[in-house]
């Protein structure tokens, strides 16, 4: 399983298990009224929300620089809301001068806290369903929700477009099985990512095809990274059960230009890839807005 699916699986199981205390926190509430004399922190304390188990799990998240901590701060106002209306509500019990708001808002604060909870579940649902099983890589609804934001930050580095697509790959699943081809295609998700900068990403964009956004400055320097990879891919050997497999790739690549969207970067890339095929794989086509192909290979 790949790492982005083990930290959402781990974070969904903390959750759930960090709302199962809950329920147990429930319960000591009841022996608290029930006893009266037991000195429990996490629900007389000013502090409670620190000290029971969903708030130790909380805070520690709270703590990483995380991409989803909006949705831990909402939690996590929720969550102290819950605790300050059960110590209100316990106070007035105490004193016997509870009244009817009392329990009312203790009752908000747990759905407001659970629907918090929910949003969250289904934001890592949406997040789990946006990433390849087989490779672990980002699908390509991931770079359709981030291009803009990427293409308006383009600094003076610019945004190349990679749009590769692995020759004869039928070959490959009819010569040695359907499920090495998949070793193939994981093999080459981490051959690339691994060999491009922390700041450029690669995406599994369906089947046997792959975009990689690459920063450079010019063509020139584009073109030295992508033929870097696609020479790297051509040496790669997988291993796949008695197989030894080697594959090659065509790449179509372009100039992202700012203000373009990523439909119309994607279709000169199309276009560059599909030049490629033609002219015999194993190479990478640059293609500029005029559409203007220019191979590159050994
Ligand atoms: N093993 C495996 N094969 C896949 C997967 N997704 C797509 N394919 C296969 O990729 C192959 C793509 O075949 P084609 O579109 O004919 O292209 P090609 O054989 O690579 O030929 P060219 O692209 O023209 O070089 C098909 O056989 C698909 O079944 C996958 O997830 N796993």
């Amino acid at each position: 399983m790949n790492r982005k699916f083990k930290e959402i699986d781990e974070t969904v199981r903390g959750l759930n298990q960090s709302t199962d205390a809950h329920f147990k926190w429930l319960v000591k509430l009841l022996r608290f009224i029930d006893s009266g004399d037991v000195d429990i922190p996490e629900i007389c304390s000013d502090d409670a929300h620190l000290h029971c188990e969903f708030g130790h799990w909380l805070n520690t998240r709270l703590l990483e620089e995380r991409e989803d901590t909006n949705f831990l701060l909402d939690i996590n106002k929720k969550h102290i809301c819950v605790h300050q209306t059960c110590r209100s509500l316990i106070i007035a019990i105490e004193h016997r001068r509870q009244k009817s708001e009392d329990f009312d808002l203790f009752e908000q604060s747990l759905l407001a806290f659970t629907d918090a909870l929910t949003t969250y579940k289904v934001h890592l649902l949406q997040l789990r369903t946006s990433y390849d099983a087989l490779t672990g890589l980002p699908l390509r609804r991931i770079l359709d929700e981030s291009f803009c934001s990427m293409n308006k930050e383009l600094g003076a580095e610019g945004l190349y477009l990679l749009l590769l697509d692995i020759d004869h790959f039928k070959k490959v699943n009819d010569n040695y099985g359907h499920l090495n081809g998949d070793i193939v295609l994981r093999s080459l998700a981490m051959n690339i990512s691994n060999n491009i900068r922390r700041s450029e990403s690669m995406y599994r964009y369906g089947g046997e095809e792959f975009i990689v956004v690459l920063h450079a400055t010019n063509d020139r320097e584009a073109v030295t990274i992508a033929e870097r990879l696609r020479r790297d891919i051509a040496r790669l050997e997988t291993f796949a059960g008695e197989h030894i497999i080697r594959i090659t790739f065509t790449g179509g690549l372009t100039r992202i230009h700012q203000e373009e969207t990523l439909r119309e970067v994607l279709e000169r890339a199309d276009i560059a890839l599909y030049t490629g095929k033609k002219s015999g794989r194993n190479c990478t086509h640059l293609i500029n807005r005029e559409l203007q192909t220019q191979k590159y290979c050994d």
